[in-house]
């Protein structure tokens, strides 16, 4: 489904990703984890084109991701969703409005159309009654689940979200997640920066784990959580799950 060869990324002085090469397959759910700075957010964003590697090479379902193909390439990204941390959603637009605008515009669906998608995944995210409220009524929860509907809405083969719960106080953390539980039991391929150590372990089946821009393990979730091999990923797992 997606394969990364070789992924390097710099920022100015730092190494953000070296030499990175990991593949996913139809219906994984992987967890990509690791310390803060250790390079996640920029593998997630470098998959989904919003980050551009100094080399490297990304494949979505065999075909190389190649920016100098433009028309080509953005029908690549629109099959990938894209959650963020802050939700991104567009203030100025009801619920149903930022739901449909893509679907419109890119994939040019009537509104009907859009609209009859919008509200079923809307009810399925247990937000159809909201559907006129602009985002600035919503809590962070409940913006959230809108921005994965919104993604949903344009019929991606993979979801990708970074850090999908950051942004959100304890007792939305659990609605966000259910969410994504639910989508991964509908076999929806998922790679998803967080650091839900319980998500992880219960919802995903693979944990990537990065370290200062190395993937240092990747491992079956039950394997990484119960016995991981590296000293590094002993020491993150003994400080995020005891501390
Ligand atoms: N736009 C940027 N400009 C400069 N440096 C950046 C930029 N984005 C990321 N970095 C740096 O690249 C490194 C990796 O950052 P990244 O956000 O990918 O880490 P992360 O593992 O997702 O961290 P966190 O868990 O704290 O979000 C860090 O040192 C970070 O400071």
């Amino acid at each position: 489904m997606i394969k990364v060869e070789h992924v390097s990324k710099k920022f100015k002085h730092t190494q953000a990703l070296k030499d990175v090469s990991l593949e996913v397959k139809q219906g994984e759910i992987v967890s990509l984890i690791g310390p803060s700075g250790s390079g996640k957010s920029t593998l997630l964003r470098c998959i989904h084109g919003l980050e551009v590697p100094e080399s490297g090479k990304i494949y979505l379902e065999g075909e190389l991701m190649d920016r100098h193909d433009p028309v080509k390439y953005r029908a690549q990204r629109n099959k990938m969703g894209f959650v963020f941390q802050h939700f991104n959603l567009f203030p100025n637009m009801t619920v149903l409005q930022n739901c449909t605008l893509a679907p419109i515009q890119v994939l040019n669906q009537s509104e009907s159309e859009a609209e009859a998608t919008a509200m079923r995944y809307l009810n399925r995210v247990g937000l159809a009654e909201k559907r006129d409220e602009y985002p600035n009524k919503l809590s962070g929860g409940q913006k959230q689940r809108v921005a994965i509907a919104r993604a949903l809405c344009m019929s991606p083969e993979i979801m990708l979200f970074d850090e999908p719960t950051s942004a959100l106080d304890p007792e939305m953390i659990k609605e966000v997640l259910d969410v994504m539980g639910d989508l991964a039991k509908e076999g929806m391929t998922m790679i998803v920066v967080t650091h839900e150590m319980g998500f992880a372990h219960k919802v995903g089946n693979r944990v990537v784990f990065l370290d200062q821009g190395v993937i240092m393990e990747d491992a079956p979730s039950e394997q990484f959580f119960t016995d991981p091999q590296s000293e590094r990923a002993k020491d993150f797992l003994s400080k995020v799950l005891y501390e």
